[in-house]
């Protein structure tokens, strides 16, 4: 699995606002579509394009645009749906499917209650969004279902990663034949013993939502 860790300026100015616990939450909604903007440019340096002919008026050009079918969009629900305008703003074409699951709190264990992802996602590159890779579990599970469908170049995208998750990731993608890349605004300390990223920013989807039950 490749890493890469978004260091910019902009990029940690937003996340220290994000992380406070003072931040209400029309601001964090505000920051976290900001920071997922800043971090899907560096996300999708890969994104595959073909060339084209064009006329400027003054000349013919060769430029590229953006290969069909295009990038599907996955945000892990609740929490990635923060993250979604700001990803099909540089991505309008995109397509978008969902996944709806949660983690216990108690036990940490991952359920989906919602897949409403394409079928067949042969040959597809697919960016999954959620701001938090905590113990990995989730992240793991949704790049697994994508796999299976035939996904073949994948890029979670997060704004805070534990140490632990990623190892878990890193594990869980060893012997997997697909390309996974994760693109995080940073990489905490820790995990504390109720598996929240430390320092972290709390539950995400409470901060963006409001708390659920
Ligand atoms: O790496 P993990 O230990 O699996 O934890 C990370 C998951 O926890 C949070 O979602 P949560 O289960 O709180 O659901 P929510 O988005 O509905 O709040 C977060 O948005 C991730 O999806
Ligand atoms: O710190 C954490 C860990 C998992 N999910 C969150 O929203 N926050
Ligand atoms: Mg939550």
């Amino acid at each position: 699995m490749r890493i890469q860790v978004v260091d910019h300026p902009l990029v940690s100015h937003k996340l220290t606002t994000l992380r406070d616990e003072n931040t209400d939450s029309p601001t964090f909604r505000r920051l976290a579509d900001e920071l997922v903007t800043l971090l899907a440019y560096e996300a999708t340096r890969g994104v595959r394009v073909r060339e084209v002919e064009i006329k400027t008026p003054v000349a013919p050009a060769t430029g590229v645009k953006l290969e069909t079918p295009t990038p599907l969009v996955v945000p892990i629900l609740r929490a990635g749906l923060g993250m979604l305008d700001g990803m099909v703003r540089l991505l309008p074409t995109a397509e978008v499917g969902f996944l709806g699951m949660v983690r216990d709190e108690e036990t940490l264990e991952v359920s989906t209650y919602a897949d409403r992802l394409p079928k067949d996602l042969s040959g597809r590159q697919v960016y999954v969004v959620d701001p938090m890779l905590a113990t990995g579990a989730t992240l793991a599970q949704a790049i697994r279902f994508l796999v299976e469908r035939g996904a073949n170049d994948i890029t979670a995208i997060t704004l805070l990663a534990a140490p632990e998750g990623i190892a878990v990731l890193e594990n869980e993608m060893a012997d997997l034949e697909v390309p996974v890349t994760l693109v995080t605004a940073a990489v905490d300390e820790k995990l504390n013993e109720k598996g929240y990223i430390v320092p972290g920013l709390g539950d995400a989807g409470d901060r963006l939502y409001g708390v659920a039950h």
